[in-house]
């Protein structure tokens, strides 16, 4: 697993997000052996690898979704395994956003009632909410699923959506988990 860098970081100043000696392991599986992340604020990264290869379990620890067996995760200046559950879930809520690979919308809700969650979650209310999420799904091209449920929206369309909702708090950070396929 590498990751690369897909442009300048700037210059000097501490990563906003560190993550060093990441240790994962399920059960008897080895996810993460001694793996290590920086990311600078405005910095893109691509995270490579052959399937298995503990992408996803390096994305979830750097987000706080998994607490890895060793290492540290530092965001912000702040060790992650210093926050409580609550703190953690705020700042995913707040700071990251999340685009998953597989099942990442509310079946139960529309498209727009699916963008506007985090901003509902965060107290924000219901119309205010989903004007802003509205906006988000305009500027996706995705307006005319709005009232959809993801049951009904193609695979493009879903993944749309999804990206609209990790964009809709204007998170520092934004992840966009896929497997990565050879060829
Ligand atoms: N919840 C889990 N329980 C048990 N094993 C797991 C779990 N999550 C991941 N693994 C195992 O950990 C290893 C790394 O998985 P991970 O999902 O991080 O890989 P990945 O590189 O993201 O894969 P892909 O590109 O196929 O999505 C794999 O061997 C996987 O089977």
């Amino acid at each position: 697993m590498t990751s690369t860098s897909l442009d300048e970081p700037a210059a000097g100043g501490p990563p906003l997000l560190e993550g060093v000696g990441l240790r994962k392991t399920f059960g008897q599986t080895p996810a993460l052996h001694d793996a290590a992340l920086q990311v600078r604020e405005s910095e893109i990264v691509a995270v490579m690898g052959p399937s298995g290869s503990g992408k996803s379990t390096l994305l979830h620890c750097l987000a706080g979704i998994l607490l890895p067996d060793e290492g540290r995760v530092t965001y912000a200046g702040r060790d992650l395994r210093s926050l409580s559950d609550k703190e953690r879930s705020a700042l995913r809520r707040t700071d990251f956003g999340f685009v998953f690979q597989f099942g990442q919308l509310v079946p139960e809700l529309t498209c727009l009632e699916n963008v506007a969650l985090p901003l509902r979650l965060g107290g924000m209310r219901r119309r205010q909410a989903e004007r802003v999420a509205a906006g988000w799904l305009d500027r996706l091209e995705v307006s005319d699923v709005a009232n959809k449920r993801p049951g009904e929206v193609s695979g493009g369309q879903g993944q749309r959506v999804a990206v609209a909702r990790a964009l809709v708090t204007n998170p520092r950070v934004i992840w966009r988990s896929r497997s990565w396929w050879p060829g």
